[in-house]
């Protein structure tokens, strides 16, 4: 049986109500902390707000026995072994991380510890952020042994929070304080000593060959540049591929076949080499932009960085460029859009190339039909619906009428579409995919002109000369 840990996690977003249901899920017992008295309701009366996989059972199991919802944070920091600030780390002009919420809890964790805290950084936050809130700490006169800080940096995926966070690849742990490290190596015990993944009903504890994670401890600064160079390196392979993607394209070669044979490398590896419309998500784009001015900070020359922000940038006018050339002319025309969130799996728009490229499409005077099967509540706070924006009740009303046809979100249910029928409600069987969701060969057997990223373009050439007779 594994100890009983009372964890505060400060922060009800998607990491924050992540950890908090996955830590009862481990054993623990859990105060989840928000500012957001709103929020803080909706998760009492088991609204879990956010479109994840398994979230809703685990707070439905939950909510009224090991985790507890609150917005007082003083009073549940005088109950905590472990206090996790999941508060957001947004970037700030510059590009630089904003920590003004971080150093707002901080601030008020200093004002109400009583008892010996472990204080973990679960925000992805800058290399020193920890001497920053030590200071903080120091500044409001709370003695050095009352708190250790320990940087633990989260890798979990929106759309697979719930399983990424109880199947981690690794546990980062960075501190300087073996007593530190010893509360949180209790607090993951349940994972890295497999016990976890034998429970009858664990999330995807039935694959019995599932080896526990290892948990990696490091120095604080070197877990906080684990996080950072983490997401910046997923980010430079996904600009890789794309600018593999364009060189295909100039060559008239498939890109698929080419990340297919580079993914053979196990030096390599398969994931992460999708081209398409680039990255986008509340992360990546951020964490690229805090790490160059880390660098920068640091005095430490990392142009690599800004070329991976350049080459994200610059794939979503191309596929503009792309839409444009498939019809022309962009002013008039009316296009159905499929997908709105940043990723499929997820109804998150924050930093959603979808809704850029939307945006870019109106201003060129297009006229959009858009729908996505979870993000349009969330799209409609950001993009109003008018003259210029409808959004439709599904994919195939989104088909109806439209000049072309563009896929923008990578969602499962876009991949296997009724080919025949989308081609028949169309004015034009035009199709731009800006995630490869589609054979190139299909869609000519059912007669769309397809356009994609980084493949060969005879696919659609007989096609387009048909278009205006259909
Ligand atoms: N979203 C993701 O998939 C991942 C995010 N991260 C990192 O985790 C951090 C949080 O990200 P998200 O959960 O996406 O953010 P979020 O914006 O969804 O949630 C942050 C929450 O903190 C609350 N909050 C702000 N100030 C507060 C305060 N003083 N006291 C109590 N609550 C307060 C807000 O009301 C909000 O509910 C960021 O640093 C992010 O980079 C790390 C891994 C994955
Ligand atoms: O720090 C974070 O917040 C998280 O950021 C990413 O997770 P997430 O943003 O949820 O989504 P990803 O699956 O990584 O996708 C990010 C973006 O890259 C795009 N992408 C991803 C993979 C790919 O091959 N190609 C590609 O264009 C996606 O469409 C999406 O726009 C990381 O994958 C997580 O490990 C990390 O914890």
């Amino acid at each position: 049986m594994n100890d009983t840990i009372r964890i505060v996690v400060v922060g009800s977003g998607y990491v924050g109500l992540v950890a908090a249901v996955c830590f009862a899920e481990m054993g623990h017992s859990v105060v989840c902390v928000d500012n957001d008295q709103q929020k803080v309701d909706a998760l009492r009366g088991g609204n879990c707000l956010i479109h994840e996989n398994y979230l809703p059972e685990l707070l439905e199991r939950y909510r009224n026995s090991r985790v507890r919802f609150t917005s007082d944070l003083a009073e549940a920091t005088r109950e905590a072994e472990a206090i996790f600030i999941a508060v957001g780390t947004p970037q700030s002009g510059s590009g630089i991380a904003d920590l003004s919420y971080v150093e707002a809890v901080a601030s008020e964790i200093a004002r109400s510890l009583t008892t010996y805290t472990v204080i973990v950084e679960k925000s992805t936050v800058p290399v020193y952020t920890n001497e920053w809130i030590r200071k903080v700490m120091e500044r409001n006169g709370v003695s050095q042994n009352l708190f250790d800080i320990v940087s633990n940096p989260e890798f979990l995926r929106e759309g697979t929070a719930v399983r990424d966070f109880l199947h981690p690849d690794r546990i980062v742990v960075g501190t300087d304080s073996e007593r530190a490290a010893m509360v949180l190596s209790k607090i993951y015990e349940p994972l890295t000593d497999g016990s976890y993944y034998k429970q009858p009903d664990a999330i995807d504890g039935f694959c019995t060959s599932h080896k526990p994670p290892p948990l990696l401890l490091t120095s604080t600064k070197s877990a906080e540049i684990i996080k950072h160079a983490s997401n910046a390196f997923l980010a430079l392979k996904i600009s890789f591929i794309n600018a593999v993607s364009n060189l295909c394209e100039a060559a008239n070669a498939d890109v698929e076949q080419v990340a297919q044979g580079m993914g053979m490398d196990s030096r390599i590896g398969p994931r992460f080499l999708r081209p398409g419309i680039g990255y986008g998500g509340s992360c990546f784009p951020k964490d690229v932009a805090a790490f160059r001015c880390v660098a920068e900070q640091l005095g430490v020359d990392f142009a690599l960085l800004s070329e991976v922000e350049t080459i994200n940038a610059s794939q979503k006018t191309r596929f503009l460029d792309k839409v444009r050339s498939a019809l022309w002319t962009l002013r008039g025309k009316k296009l159905g859009v499929l997908g709105l969130a940043f990723k499929g799996g997820t109804d998150d728009i924050r930093e959603s190339p979808a809704i850029e490229l939307i945006q870019m499409l109106i201003t060129e005077g297009c006229s959009i039909q858009a729908f996505d099967p979870a993000a349009m509540a969330r799209a409609e706070q950001v993009l109003l619906s008018g003259p210029n924006l409808q959004y439709m009740q599904d994919a195939y009303e989104a088909a109806k009428d439209v000049d072309a046809l563009l896929i923008l979100t990578d969602w499962a249910e876009f991949s296997h579409l009724d080919l025949q029928r989308i081609n028949r409600l169309m004015r034009y069987p035009i199709v731009v995919d800006g995630r490869n969701l589609y054979d190139p060969n299909l869609m000519l057997e059912n007669g769309i002109s397809y356009f994609s990223v980084g493949r060969p373009t005879k696919h659609h050439v007989q096609e387009f000369a048909t278009v205006g007779s259909h």
